[in-house]
Order: C-alpha cells, then sequence, then structure tokens
C-alpha cells in the first residue's frame, strides 16, 4: 500500500458504472490526497450517490479501478443514530477498536467536549435537536478509527442556521482529528465554505466537467468576494 503521506488516499481510474442499461457514470476519474475535503455537485440524479456506493464498496464498477488507502466510514443524509442507544454509546460504536473501558470511555468524553454535546450523554437520539443529531453522528465518524468520511449531503435535513453552524463546527473539527473527505452537496454556498477542491459533476452519464481549488483560509464568510467569484463559477458550469 505504501506510505500514505504521498500516496493518494483515493483514487479513481476511468471507473464507468450503470444500472441495467442505465449508463450513470462514465470513465471517471478522482485522485484525492491525505487530508483534502473534497466536495462534489452536479445535476439531481447524475450519479452522486451511486459514486459514493462505488467508493465505499457497496457498489462495483462495471470497468475501471477504484483504490481506497485506508478505512472508510459514511454519514447519510438522514442520519443513521441508533435510536435504543444513547449519545454516549452511539459514539461508543465507533470506538470498539480501543480494548480497554477506561480508554474508549475517556475517547468518547474528549468527542462529547468536542461536539460541544457534554451533559446530554444519557439522551437519545430522539431528545435532540435535528443539529444536535448530526453533531452526535459526526462525533461517531470523526471518534472512530476512520481514514476517510463519505458525506452525503450530511445538512440537507437542517434549517439554514443550523446548517451555517455544521460547516463551521465540521471544519473546526477536521482541523482537530483530520480525516479525508469527499462530500456530496446540492449546496453551492457550503461546498464553496467547506471544500479544499469542488468537482462540478456533468448530466447523467457523469464526468467530472471542472475542478475548481478553493485557495480561501479558514474561516470562510458566504459574503467572501473570493468565495462568490467561485460559486458564480460553479453555477455557470451547472448551466445554471
Ligand atoms: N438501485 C437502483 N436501481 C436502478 N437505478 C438506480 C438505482 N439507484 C439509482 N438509480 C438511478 O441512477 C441515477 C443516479 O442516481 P443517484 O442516486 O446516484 O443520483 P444523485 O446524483 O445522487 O441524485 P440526487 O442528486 O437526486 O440525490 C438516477 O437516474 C437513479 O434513478
Amino acid at each position: 500500500m505504501g506510505n500514505n503521506n504521498w500516496v493518494s488516499h483515493i483514487s479513481i481510474e476511468n471507473v464507468s458504472f450503470g444500472y441495467h442499461n442505465q449508463k450513470v457514470i462514465e470513465n471517471l476519474n478522482l485522485k484525492v490526497n491525505k487530508g483534502e475535503i473534497v466536495v462534489i455537485i452536479g445535476p439531481s440524479g447524475c450519479g452522486k450517490t451511486s459514486l459514493l456506493n462505488l467508493l465505499n464498496g457497496y457498489l462495483l464498477p462495471q470497468s475501471g479501478a477504484v483504490q481506497m488507502n485506508g478505512l472508510i466510514r459514511t454519514v447519510h443524509q438522514h442520519g443513521s443514530l441508533f435510536p435504543w442507544l444513547t449519545v454516549n454509546e452511539n459514539i461508543g460504536i465507533g470506538l470498539r477498536h480501543l480494548k480497554s473501558q477506561r480508554t474508549q470511555q475517556k475517547a468518547i468524553q474528549d468527542m462529547l467536549e468536542l461536539i460541544n454535546m457534554e451533559g446530554f450523554e444519557d439522551h437519545y437520539p430522539h431528545q435532540l435537536s435535528g443539529g444536535m443529531k448530526q453533531r452526535v453522528e459526526l462525533g461517531r465518524v470523526l471518534a472512530g478509527d476512520a481514514d476517510i468520511i463519505l458525506m452525503d449531503e450530511p445538512f440537507s435535513s437542517l434549517d439554514y442556521q443550523a446548517r451555517l453552524k455544521m460547516r463551521r463546527e465540521l471544519i473546526g473539527l477536521l482541523a482537530k482529528r483530520p480525516k479525508t473527505v469527499i462530500m456530496v452537496t446540492h449546496d453551492i454556498e457550503e461546498a464553496v465554505q467547506i471544500a479544499d477542491r469542488i468537482l462540478v459533476l456533468t448530466k447523467r452519464p457523469s464526468m467530472v466537467c471542472a475542478e475548481l481549488d478553493v485557495n480561501v483560509a479558514h474561516p470562510r464568510h458566504i459574503s467572501d468576494p473570493d468565495l462568490i467569484k467561485i460559486a458564480d463559477n460553479v453555477l455557470h458550469e451547472l448551466g445554471l
């Protein structure tokens, strides 16, 4: 596998995929470096979720190669906390690799502090707001031993203010617990605030039609003229 510091963490080479006779992804190429945050944006139904499923192994490419150098976890749109487990136990699920009970408890406590959920450790998911649930969800994947996190519109079910807050929190958490991230979103504002690089996909069959680097320091304010320029470029690539 080689040294992860210089090997691409994720490599997709000439990948094609379709369901039955419908071609969804055609000759897609993508390389993602360790610690990079890549955001994928594209028209509805172009194959973004299918692409994430090719990366996490739920789907197999019909041709080409997918190589993932590390352990992968996925954060879904509507969350996947276990409703019968408390916040503490849900975060603990990601920490089963830690052998001792004490080390596990310490790691859970550290994460509760990072995600600002101290005092809620014994709450069940139904007792939390949407934003809190997403914070626990993020805490669970970030506390765990995954190297690569795939996110499928993780904040789309939240209201606008909660989404703004979560973007900032995600960047803050990743600064403390660096991971390689691929995130799918429909939200161009979210893309420019979070991404190191934005990939714009075409309509089906999907190919990458543009790659835009976002070289703007965090915290990024949505009114930053450089971000507005990149958002305009994304809109242009999407034909909007
Ligand atoms: N299990 C399946 N069987 C057959 N066709 C499927 C299946 N899953 C998705 N598709 C089709 O494949 C295409 C791509 O779907 P996918 O969910 O990957 O797109 P998407 O870009 O994530 O969509 P959206 O932006 O609306 O979330 C769509 O036309 C969809 O109808």
